[in-house]
């Protein structure tokens, strides 16, 4: 917790950096807020690094550290007049007397004096006030009794893009993320491929997951092989010693159902290779997959009417049988419309959890392009011939884990010609049409710089390797200060930036851990019943 009191003397200011003399005894963090108080002007710095200032000579540093070194009293002279620590600190805004905060346009005077932020200053900051928390804000590696939002409704069309190196809490922000999205009761929509099988439970016993949420019952959907025909599963909490029942639909998409646009915007195909797509689909009909996979390249050669060459029917055939995979999820006259089940919860403001454990690569790819694809497509549709109905629609975020793999500039076709697929035209165009994409990577250098500047707001989890960092800092605003900030974080902490939620700098946070959080909701959801039902004996 904060303590009152004073941090320091400014010794330099330029630009909005601030430099100033840490008080004897006073606990300064990178990463802390501080204000400095100047003519009734109040600066907020946030401290990014620390200096030492020595006037010492060579020669007294030398006989000095040979003294410590051998354990011996070392007794300077002067010593608070020519060696004390400086920390390094950023102007990140300016609080005016009537107490709006804004952009610093001025800067405090040298020998100002330093003292902590209480809560009534961080209030003014106005980190706490969207409608989508994700955790507290922190000093250091302390938390602060004071919790930071994202703004969905101006965060979720810009994007969200996530990093952190291995174990840094990347699944355990999702899970935050998709809680705090539930709790907003249909405000928006989200959906969440989970090949894990990770959100609905936790991943572990005694960890906590969507279904442990009172809310589930009603705003979660769930897409799964656990249950074999759209219904209700029924999940047991024995932790909880509650029940609850979740609508569930399986995890099965009738073959038939698809079209060439659902492979071709894989990215995976050719010029053509998509021809052929197009080719066979006008050709086949509905069972135009199914012949595909079927029948010989040769066969297939002429009944096409010798239009394509046969090594690009091999190649497609392979690559279409890589995506379909053997048939578990994309199946043959199973007749199940996956896609517009999930639109039609999309549209309703729910959480749509897609349960992929035993998914192929190939399978985990076709399913997500062909249901952000629908998505996308029906949005924008509707906001082109049906304004007053898409302005009704709840912003929709796709989550997409290993983001890499569908953004980076191999995945979009290398040097050579680009092959667009559904998440670089949704990180492009989907602002326009309320569809955002929640980019979740361990390796945004490999990212095309274009996703990284798109994505407005950035949760940057602890990460290690220097080609990481640089990529998000070098495209990011307010991060230039924050690398030795970003190389200790430790896991669960982050630095946020999101300007769609108005934070005007970069914010370091504490991310909730899900079953705290978690815990924090059920309560919320008991009192509100309690609060919803008469007392017993009272009349209704
Ligand atoms: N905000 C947090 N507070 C406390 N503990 C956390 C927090 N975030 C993550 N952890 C813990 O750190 C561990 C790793 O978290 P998590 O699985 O979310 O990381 P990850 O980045 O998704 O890892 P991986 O790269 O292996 O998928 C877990 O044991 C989790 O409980």
């Amino acid at each position: 917790m904060i303590d009152l009191g004073k941090l320091g003397v400014v010794t330099w200011v330029e630009g909005t950096t601030v430099r100033f003399r840490i008080a004897e005894g006073a606990r300064v963090e990178r990463g802390m807020l501080a204000k400095v108080e100047d003519s009734g002007r109040r600066f907020i710095v946030k401290v990014v690094d620390f200096r030492p200032e020595s006037l010492l000579s060579a020669a007294e540093v030398a006989v000095i550290s040979s003294k410590a070194d051998k354990g011996e009293r070392v007794n300077l002279r002067d010593k608070d007049l020519r060696l004390y620590d400086t920390a390094i600190g950023v102007i990140v805004a300016q609080i005016d007397p009537d107490g709006e905060a804004h952009g610093p346009t001025s800067v405090p005077s040298i020998f100002s004096s330093v003292e902590f932020l209480d809560k009534d200053d961080l209030e003014k900051l106005k980190l706490h006030t969207g409608d989508i928390p994700i955790g507290y804000i922190r000093f250091g590696h302390d938390q602060v009794d004071m919790i930071v939002t994202l703004d969905g409704q101006r965060v979720i069309p810009h994007h969200i893009l996530v990093v952190g190196g291995t174990g840094a809490g990347k699944s355990n922000f999702g899970r935050v993320f998709a809680a705090s999205i539930l709790d907003t009761k249909g405000k928006y929509s989200l959906v969440v491929f989970d090949c894990e099988s990770e959100y609905l439970l936790g991943s572990r016993p005694g960890e906590m997951g969507l279904a442990h949420l009172p809310l589930s019952e009603e705003y979660l959907f769930l897409v799964t092989g656990r249950v074999n025909r759209p219904g209700r599963l029924r999940v047991e909490l024995p932790e909880l010693g509650e029940v609850r029942s979740i609508p569930a639909y399986p995890l099965k998409m009738d073959v038939g159902r698809l079209k060439p646009h659902d492979f071709t915007l894989t990215g995976e195909f050719s010029g053509p290779q998509e021809e052929l797509l197009w080719l066979a689909y006008k050709n086949f009909g509905e069972d135009w997959v199914y012949s595909l996979l079927t029948a010989d390249a040769r066969s297939i050669y002429a009944r096409l009417g010798r239009l394509t060459a046969v090594n690009t029917i091999n190649v497609t055939k392979r690559k279409v049988k890589h995506l379909v995979g053997d048939g578990d999820i994309f199946c043959r006259e199973c007749d199940y419309d996956l896609a517009s089940a999930i639109l039609s919860m999309v549209a309703k403001g729910r959480v749509v959890l897609i349960e992929t454990p035993f998914a192929s690569e190939g399978e985990e790819k076709l399913l997500a392009t062909v249901i952000a694809e629908r998505i996308f497509r029906s949005y924008e549709e509707m906001r082109k011939k049906l304004p007053d109905k898409w302005v009704t629609l709840p912003p929709v975020l796709i989550m997409v884990e290993e983001a890499h793999r569908y953004l980076s500039a191999q995945a979009l076709g290398g040097k050579g010609e680009v092959r667009e697929n559904i998440f670089s035209i949704i990180a492009k165009r989907g602002r326009k049409y309320k569809v955002g994409g929640l980019y979740i990577t361990q390796m945004p250098s490999e990212l095309m710089e274009a996703v990284v500047r798109q994505a407005l707001t950035k949760i940057v989890l602890s990460l290690p390797t220097r080609p990481d960092y640089s990529m998000i800092i070098n495209h990011s605003p307010y991060l230039d200060e924050a690398e030795s900030e970003i190389k200790t974080l430790d896991r669960g902490e982050a630095v946020v930036v999101s300007q769609p939620s108005g934070f005007r700098f970069a914010v370091s946070i504490k991310v909730f851990p899900y079953e705290e959080y978690c815990s924090r909701l059920i309560e919320k959801h008991r009192a509100s019943q309690l609060i919803q039902k008469p007392v017993a004996g009272e009349e209704a």
